[in-house]
């Protein structure tokens, strides 16, 4: 039996027309940053207080995306009787984002893009080693490689979560395939994957001139802990 939006308690519908709000707007974020061409990228939130979260439809074009066209699924990445036409498929990585949902209790959103750097390194295998402190501060150390996997069921999803529940960083390099990244919510995985692609490219760029320097371990532990802990405004958002 399907669960039915239209059935489920005001105040969770609520929330899940203010999650289709933020996911539809975070993928203009996507192409505002040049993350993706054509449809190759995606956001996801975790309903607050559900056991549901919002993602885009598969192939639908960024500049026709709304938050009515936004598909609710349950953790285990089926669509639920949400108001959108039965047809609108959700996006083909919902697999994926379902199985971190399901395995990461404290993440809630999921990203993944093709971005052109940090997919270069994902096409080499190659972890982004540790040389900017704008690294140390996001990612706490290198951006990790994860497994290459086939799209169509929970591999991808089980190879970022075995690979970021070793790591501290809210991006891993799927092989062959691209970056996914998670945050508490769906804007801090945007971010992630904005700062991703940026440092993949400077990194790049670096080697290209010599082999760049590597921070100390104990240097990048204490500015991921200024970064995490007091950069920025302290007001709840
Ligand atoms: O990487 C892939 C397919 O290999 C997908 O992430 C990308 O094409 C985006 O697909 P969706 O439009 O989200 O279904």
């Amino acid at each position: 039996m399907n669960i039915a939006l239209t059935e489920l308690p005001p105040e969770v519908q609520a929330s899940v027309a203010e999650t289709r709000e933020r996911v539809a707007a975070l993928h203009a974020e996507l192409t505002r940053y040049e993350l993706v061409v054509w449809t190759a990228g995606n956001v996801s939130e975790r309903v607050p207080d559900s056991d549901l979260f919002v993602i885009k439809p598969s192939g639908v074009s960024y500049d026709a995306l709304s938050a009515e066209m936004m598909v609710v699924c349950t953790l285990d990445g089926k669509k639920i009787d949400d108001g959108t036409p039965a047809h609108l498929q959700p996006s083909s990585d919902t697999a994926a984002h379902a199985y971190v949902y399901q395995h990461m209790s404290d993440v809630g959103g999921v990203v993944h893009t093709h971005s052109t750097y940090a997919t270069a390194w994902a096409a080499r295998g190659e972890p982004v080693p540790c040389a900017l402190t704008m690294m140390a501060d996001e990612f706490g150390g290198v951006i990790p490689v994860g497994p290459f996997a086939l799209i169509g069921d929970d591999s991808i999803g089980r190879g970022i979560v075995e690979t970021l529940q070793e790591s501290r960083s809210p991006a891993v390099l799927m092989r062959n395939h691209g970056p996914f990244t998670i945050g508490k919510d769906a804007r801090a995985a945007v971010k992630a994957a904005v700062m991703c692609e940026e440092v993949a490219r400077t990194v790049h760029i670096s080697r290209q001139l010599g082999a760049p320097d590597r921070i100390p371990q104990a240097d990048i532990d204490r500015l991921y802990d200024r970064y995490q802990n007091v950069y920025g405004q302290r007001t709840t958002q």
